[in-house]
């Protein structure tokens, strides 16, 4: 459905996207997550043909961008990260300008108001004017623009930035409603979380290129080293030693009182350390896993990410 293959983007000197490769199936709601300037926004303007890739390709529903921009300007809504809202103009009236954009007019762009506005739950703000909307109105307002032309894709750059949390809350059943109508939707964010519970995809940006994707739950699986905390009576330093010496250990954080490590392995050799452990002198009272977070993981798997 969306697939770029080695997107290539400069500003400048500045290389934002290296070579980035994604993959969105249809109907998949794919969480595009990397930290701020990781390339998001540039890969987003480029899939909607606002910008041109400097290198490499990029296609959605079978149109490359570069050689049928109009094509997938038709087939593609945007919401931009940042939008602005014109004054003195009233909810309903903003929807028709857009319609009109669009050459939809009279009583068919009525008629689509009225859907959109019910949609994202602003049936009631037809006639209140934009600027006096919450923000988390001016962003479901924003999505029913982005809507107006019935696209099969939808680029949502960071649309819960900025919502309260029952307005992401409102957001999330929205998007969820477009997935059940058949949309293919890419957003964006830095928050891990945010996305989870929401998306069937997930591809990780880092300086512009795609570290890790594929189904969500897949990628949290793959990410999903081990973290352990070991506590010693005296020293540490043997349990150190070992830690040290054993292949696959990441040690996080050492203090006078304990070692915090990650691990990727198994519970046989997680056994075998702490034997060791003991059987080389450290006098080990407590050997335990901590849960790790999400955000935990993106930060490891952007690490990872840098290393290759
Ligand atoms: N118009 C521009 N001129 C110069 N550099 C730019 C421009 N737009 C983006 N960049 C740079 O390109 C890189 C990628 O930026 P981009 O906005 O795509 O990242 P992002 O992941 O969307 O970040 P954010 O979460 O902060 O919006 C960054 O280093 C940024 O500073």
């Amino acid at each position: 459905m969306i697939r770029t293959s080695g997107l290539v983007k400069y500003y400048g000197r500045i290389m934002a996207l290296q070579g980035l490769d994604m993959t969105v199936p249809q109907g998949a709601i794919y969480g595009f997550i990397g930290q701020n300037g990781a390339g998001k926004t540039t890969t987003l303007r480029i899939l909607a043909g606002l910008l041109l890739p400097d290198g490499g390709a990029a296609e959605i529903a079978g149109y490359d961008v570069v050689r049928h921009p109009r094509a997938v300007r038709g087939v593609v809504g945007y919401m931009p990260d940042f939008f602005g809202v014109y004054d003195d103009l009233r909810v309903g009236e903003y929807l028709l300008f857009y319609a009109a954009a669009y050459g939809i007019r009279g009583q068919r762009a009525a008629r689509l108001r009225d859907d959109l506005l019910e949609l994202v739950e602003l049936g009631d703000k037809r006639e209140a004017f934009v600027d006096t909307l919450s923000r988390g109105m001016q962003q479901r307002l924003c999505l029913a623009r982005s809507l107006i032309h019935d696209p099969q894709v939808l680029l949502l750059d960071e649309p819960a930035s900025g919502l309260d949390p029952l307005a992401r809350v409102e957001m999330r059943e929205i998007l969820k409603e477009l997935c059940r109508m058949g949309k293919t939707i890419i957003i964006s964010s830095h928050i891990l979380s945010e996305l989870a519970d929401l998306c069937t995809h997930i591809g990780m940006v880092t300086a512009g290129r795609i570290v890790r994707q594929g189904l969500l739950h897949e990628v949290l699986a793959a990410a999903h080293r081990r973290n352990f905390i070991v506590r010693c009576y005296g020293s540490l330093a043997p349990a150190l030693a070992v830690l040290e010496a054993w292949p696959g250990v990441e040690i996080i954080n050492t203090t006078e009182e304990q070692v915090e490590f990650s691990l990727s392995d198994g519970p046989a050799q997680v056994a075998a350390l702490l034997k060791e452990m003991i059987s080389s002198g450290a006098a080990v009272t407590h050997f335990a896993e901590t849960q790790q977070s999400l955000e935990d993981t993106f930060l490891q798997l952007a690490r990872e990410g840098d290393k290759a």
